[in-house]
């Protein structure tokens, strides 16, 4: 269990995270997400104590982060935000050296060692110096050295960063793979990453909480949660559509056509019927979960104000 209270970052007069408390428990895999700026790292580099908070605390499975912070620190993989250092080791020399600092030796360190170079797909640049690697097999190299010792904790600032779509991919489902039993905290920029492998996804702005809850409760908090989406054959007059009961707003991008609901359930039924009475036809037609970007947007744009 992480616990987070009243935690408070400031670099002189500005305050990068203010007032921050929340828990994470094993088996979550939590979404943090924010705008440039908005203290995802900074808060990530305090709970893994490599930066001293202003204020607040950081409890790791009962181990206070600035007090215990070895014993905190033995249970927590870490993947800063860029590239690893040590750029002239080989990914093997690096991986020895990370294996041999959390305790490991002779035929266990190297077992873990072919362990996660299996896992991350480093074999074919396992004798390359780290410095001369593409940036996506940097950030790989950063997650094999943050999972080596199988942590019960994973933080990961932005691990699908710079990686091609397979790796992305790859990622992904690594991540989904170790998170059983574990607590991951994983910072993105990609929306669908936290529908794809976040049970829950927290938003940041200006260095406070502005939304946290499942990515379906986040969704829900959209417009578009519940509104009806449906592409026509024909042109269809947006005033017919404005005219269905309980349709708020009626909104084109593209060939589509999304009919905002006035209230969040029920709208389908009615669209339905008005398209039988009218004889229009769609040739597609579904039901919205609600748009992450939308509700990011409008938290984000709230907590700037
Ligand atoms: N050492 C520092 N000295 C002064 N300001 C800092 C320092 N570290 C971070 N900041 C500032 O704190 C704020 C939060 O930075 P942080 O890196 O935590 O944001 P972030 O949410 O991770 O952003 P991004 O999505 O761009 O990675 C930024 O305005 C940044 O410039």
């Amino acid at each position: 269990m992480i616990t987070v209270k009243q935690l408070t970052k400031t670099f002189g007069s500005f305050t990068a995270v203010n007032n921050l408390s929340f828990d994470v428990k094993p088996g979550e895999v939590l979404g943090f997400l924010g705008p440039n700026g908005a203290g995802k790292s900074t808060t990530m580099k305090m709970i893994t104590g490599f930066l001293a908070p202003t204020a607040g605390t950081v409890e790791v499975d009962g181990h206070d982060i600035s007090k215990d912070t070895l014993a905190a620190q033995k249970l927590i993989g870490y993947l800063p935000e860029g590239a690893p250092s040590y750029g002239e080791m080989t990914v093997e020399a690096f991986l020895k050296f990370i294996a041999e600092v959390r305790g490991f030796t002779g035929s266990e360190a190297q077992t873990r060692i072919e362990k996660v170079i299996n896992e991350v797909e480093l074999g074919s640049v396992r004798n390359q110096p780290i410095e001369n690697l593409s940036k996506g097999f940097k950030r790989r190299v950063g997650l094999a050295q943050a999972i080596l010792h199988d942590p019960k904790i994973l933080i990961l600032d932005e691990p699908t960063d710079g990686l091609d779509p397979n790796q992305k991919q790859h990622v992904r489902e690594l991540i989904e793979n170790l998170s059983k039993d574990k607590i991951v905290i994983v910072s993105t920029h990609i929306l669908e990453e936290v529908t794809a492998v976040c049970s829950r996804a927290m938003i940041i702005a200006n260095g406070a909480k502005v939304a946290d809850g499942t990515p379906a409760e986040l969704q829900a908090m959209s417009k578009y949660h519940n509104a009806i989406s449906l592409r026509f054959a024909e042109e269809v007059n947006s005033d017919v559509l404005a005219s269905i009961n309980g349709v708020k707003e009626v909104l084109r991008e593209g060939d589509w056509i999304t009919l905002i609901p006035e209230q969040t359930s029920g709208l389908l039924d009615a669209v339905n019927a008005a398209l039988d009475e009218k004889g229009l036809h769609a040739e597609e037609i579904f039901v919205e979960r609600g748009r992450l970007d939308d509700v990011f947007r409008s938290v984000t744009r709230e907590g700037a104000k």
